[in-house]
């Protein structure tokens, strides 16, 4: 039975933001100029929310104390992380205990090639998804290669699912493999080296 991988730490006011977050970015770039709206006025509306939050906002060296507070997945990176509104975010389960996945849907803000995932953005779900896979396999480490192969386009607007697996552990390099896969077929694959090093939490 797969096995959620969220983290211990939850703040459902917090993700609520996020996802409205999102939602203004893909409105923002689904509209362009093509739009009735007055984008002038929402450019204040905007920029007054934004003026809340900084005003509330702790510095950002206590911000980075409690964003590694904990020992498991983080809720704030760019791929999963609940809180960061660039982030899908992707939710992850645990298919073994060397494989985890997340199936997600990439709108306008992911594009590159026509209606398309952009290949940066395949890179960036798959190096992390590699490196949460390790952390759940239980050695993990830093990116030092990732090779990718793109096989075909990635789709936006259809369910992707991403997947990654420790293949070995080899004194401190880690290899891991995954893809992204859209209609059973598979768009992108990735070969990951990792060194099992951390840079220190903060504290
Ligand atoms: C849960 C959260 C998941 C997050 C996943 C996200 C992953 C990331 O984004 S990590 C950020 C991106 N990566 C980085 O910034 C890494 C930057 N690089 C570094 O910090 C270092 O070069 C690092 C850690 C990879 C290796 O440094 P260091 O610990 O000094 O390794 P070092 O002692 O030189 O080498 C150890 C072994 O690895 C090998 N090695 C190191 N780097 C590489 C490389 N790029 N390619 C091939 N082999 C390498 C060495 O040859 C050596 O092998 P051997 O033991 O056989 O001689």
């Amino acid at each position: 039975m797969a096995i959620d991988l969220r983290s211990e730490f939850q703040a459902p006011a917090v993700d609520a933001a996020a996802d409205a977050a999102r939602r203004v970015i893909d409105a923002l770039v689904r509209s362009g100029g093509m739009t009735d709206a007055d984008m002038s006025a929402i450019a204040d509306r905007l920029n007054a929310v934004a003026d809340d939050l900084e005003a509330a906002a702790p510095p950002v060296a206590d911000r980075l104390v409690d964003m590694w507070r904990g020992d498991g997945i983080t809720r704030h990176d760019p791929v999963a992380g609940p809180e960061n509104p660039i982030a899908p975010p992707l939710e992850y389960s645990a298919v073994d205990s060397r494989t985890i996945e997340a199936v997600t849907t990439l709108g306008l803000p992911y594009q590159g090639p026509p209606s398309c995932v952009h290949g940066g953005v395949s890179a960036l779900l798959l190096d992390h998804t590699l490196g949460v896979a390790n952390g759940w396999a239980g050695v993990s480490g830093m990116t030092a290669e990732l090779t990718l192969r793109y096989h075909r386009t990635t789709p936006l607007f259809e369910p992707l699912t991403v997947t990654a697996r420790q293949v070995s552990v080899d004194g401190r390099k880690i290899r891991t493999t995954g893809e992204i896969t859209a209609g059973g077929g598979t768009c992108v694959s990735a070969e990951g080296l990792f060194i099992a090093k951390h840079p220190p939490r903060p504290r």
